[in-house]
């Protein structure tokens, strides 16, 4: 039978979306101040007399302005990174290529290391950083090209590389510290979910977690009107086999039976240690004979396995009450019928299944 998987945690939703959300944010403060320094710097150039590098600034302007409706539109996260990483790519090409005002275009680039690491991974970022600089090396090796207008010195040029080297290399550092850290965190925290989450001993869902689970299936049932059903399982006499067999052998019993529980059960449906010795079983989309018949199956395996402790075999039966939604109206109503079933399957005197229903049982 295939492991059942969980779904990502919770903790990892939580902190992708909340990033996404914060770095969409992020990007729309910078769109803005990008918007107001193009159109500052270009307005100064063009009462200065330079009118081209004043209208190029202003239709940088206007790109940034097009991806800020862009994603005000469409909501794409992605794609309104990418657009704003080529838009400043190009921007700082056009600068360092064209010198800006006073040769004063290559310090924009500073800007791009952090910008890029922040909004990439530390992979992309690297190539894309690289093939920027390969592009510097270009406009700087060859001043005489076509699009190049500016002249830098060599120690401009030197200086410049230096500088970037450092400042690639920090932010580069830093950024793999800072996912570091989160990823620490997230961990951390997922591991305590799961915890809080699980019976520590039997490895099954507690019974907060159970508790979750069929609250958010009785929200199903309400909006949908899709029955489910519950097994209130109890193993029979557990306090003899701790009494005769010790402690250890009880706990055994207990894993060896929520292993059970686990092969028998489907992908869809969901067991959970209820209390001491007590199991719950919720069966989505289940009729009340499909889940008589479940655990009709289980309390017949468990009667005919052998349930052994250092060598020696230890008796083991289960009582279950099972209750389908379609007999109660509440979510209380179900458990107190189902725990009313499992004590009259003890009454009746144990290793059974209540209630009785004729042997024309429908398979499952
Ligand atoms: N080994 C072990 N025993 C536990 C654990 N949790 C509860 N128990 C024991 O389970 C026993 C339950 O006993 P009872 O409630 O009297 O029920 P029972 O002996 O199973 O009898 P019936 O339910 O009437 O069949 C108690 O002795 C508890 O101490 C556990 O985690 N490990």
């Amino acid at each position: 039978m295939a492991p059942k998987t969980r779904p990502r945690s919770v903790s990892h939703q939580t902190a992708g979306a909340l990033e996404d959300a914060q770095i969409s944010r992020l990007l729309t403060w910078l769109s803005v101040a990008a918007i107001v320094l193009l159109l500052g710097i270009g307005g100064k150039a063009w009462y200065a007399g330079h009118t081209l590098h004043g209208g190029i600034l202003w239709c940088f302007a206007g790109l940034v302005l097009l991806n800020m409706l862009y994603f005000a539109r469409s909501g794409n996260r992605a794609r309104q990174k990418a657009h704003l990483i080529l838009i400043v790519g190009l921007l700082l090409g056009y600068l360092i290529a064209s010198g800006g005002e006073s040769n004063t275009g290559p310090l924009w680039f500073y800007v791009f290391p952090p910008l890029l690491f922040f909004l990439t991974n530390l992979k992309t970022g690297t190539a894309i950083l690289l093939l920027c600089y390969l592009g510097v090396v270009v406009v700087f090796q060859f001043p005489d090209l076509p699009f190049v207008s500016a002249h830098y010195s060599t120690d401009f040029k030197l200086r410049f590389f230096a500088t970037q080297a450092f400042e690639a290399v920090f932010c580069f550092v830093l950024e793999a510290g800072r996912l570091k850290a989160r990823n620490q965190l997230l961990a951390l925290a997922e591991a305590h979910e799961q915890a809080a989450r699980t019976d520590e001993l039997t490895g099954l869902a507690n019974r907060r977690d159970m508790q979750q689970r069929l609250a958010s299936e009785f929200s199903r049932y309400q909006r949908t009107g899709r029955h489910f059903s519950i097994a209130l399982i109890d193993l029979d006499l557990f306090k003899d086999i701790n009494d005769r067999f010790g402690h250890d052998a009880g706990d055994a019993v207990l894993c060896q039976f929520a292993q059970q529980l686990t092969s028998l059960t489907r992908q869809s449906d969901h067991a959970a240690r209820w209390g001491g010795e007590e199991f719950l079983l919720l069966l989505p989309d289940t009729s009340l004979l499909q889940a008589l018949t479940l655990a009709e199956r289980l309390r017949a395996r468990v009667a005919s396995a052998r349930f052994e402790f250092k060598g020696r075999t230890l008796p083991v039966t289960l009582s279950a009450g099972v209750c389908s939604m379609a007999k109660t109206d509440t979510l209380e109503d179900l458990l107190r019928q189902a725990d009313q079933h499992l004590y009259n399957a003890k009454a009746a005197g144990r290793n059974r299944v209540h209630p009785r229903v004729r042997s024309s049982v429908a398979p499952v």
